[in-house]
């Protein structure tokens, strides 16, 4: 199961605590992109997760959660992805709220489900910036010495350069996916039309669109055709 990231060029990131009609979610679905992520840093419970994770079951496609939130953790998913937030500077978010969740529910973790997520946190106006306070003064050079320690020292299957809300320094991706040896090196951060979706793919091995589903869903659909031409299935 924990394979298939490997083969991921594009995922849309669902948010449980905003709206999405039946429509949007059919056209996201049914877009072509590889997974579906249901996550967010704010607002996310197990109900409003639920109710999201059985919508986006009618659909054939992978369906992963993010947790940020114990307690909107949901069974049924197909992989649990584990974020750890490697330029934090508050120890919780690094391996603080993972060691109590270890210690709290150790026994019933299905391990073979549970994907980590060095998480490399850059815009420092972003919601998950005000919760983990990270060092976010980090040259290229920076970055990709973060990625070394997530990919060479920890082992960790994906690395998550994250500028949730704005469209990063792509110099920067560039560099962590050339240090980058084994891990998959995600990529997401206002992500909004076809050519922000071509840079980043340019740059990352796995774009993730977020925001963009919400605020404007023709140019968030199109971010898809800039990784893999051709394959909306409703337009065949
Ligand atoms: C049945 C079953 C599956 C049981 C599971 C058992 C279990 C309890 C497993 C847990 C294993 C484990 C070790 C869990 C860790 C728990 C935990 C809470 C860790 C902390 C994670 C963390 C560092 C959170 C910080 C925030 C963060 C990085 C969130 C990621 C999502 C994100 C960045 C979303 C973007 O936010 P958005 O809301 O879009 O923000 P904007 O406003 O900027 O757009
Ligand atoms: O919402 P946007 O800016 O697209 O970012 C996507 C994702 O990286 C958020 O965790
Ligand atoms: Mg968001």
């Amino acid at each position: 199961m924990k394979e298939m990231i490997k083969e991921w060029k594009h995922i849309f990131k669902l948010d449980p605590d905003r709206e999405l009609t039946d429509e949007a979610l059919d056209a996201v679905c049914m877009s072509g992109s590889d997974a579906i992520m249901i996550g967010g840093s704010s607002g996310v419970t197990y109900d409003n997760t639920v109710d999201l994770l059985s919508r986006v079951r009618r659909y054939e496609l992978p369906c992963v959660q993010e947790i940020s939130d114990l307690e909107a953790v949901v069974p049924g998913f197909d992989l649990y992805m584990v974020p750890m937030v490697l330029n934090a500077q508050d120890t919780r978010w690094i391996t603080g709220q993972h060691q109590a969740a270890i210690e709290q529910f150790g026994y019933m973790i299905p391990w073979e489900l549970i994907v980590c997520e060095g998480y490399i946190v850059l815009n420092p106006d972003s919601t998950v910036a005000r919760l983990t306070s990270p060092n976010t003064d980090l040259e290229a050079e920076g970055v990709a010495a973060y990625v070394q320690v997530a990919d060479r020292l920890m082992n960790l299957p994906v690395v998550y350069i994250e500028y949730s809300g704005t469209f990063g320094e792509m110099e920067k991706v560039e560099a962590a996916r050339h240090a980058a040896f084994q891990s998959q090196l995600f990529y997401g951060g206002g992500i909004v039309d076809y050519d922000t979706a071509a840079q980043a793919a340019k740059a990352a091995h796995t774009i993730v669109v977020g925001n963009a589903v919400y605020y404007d869903l023709p140019s968030a659909l199109a971010t898809v055709q800039a990784v893999k031409p051709g394959e909306n299935k409703q337009t065949g």
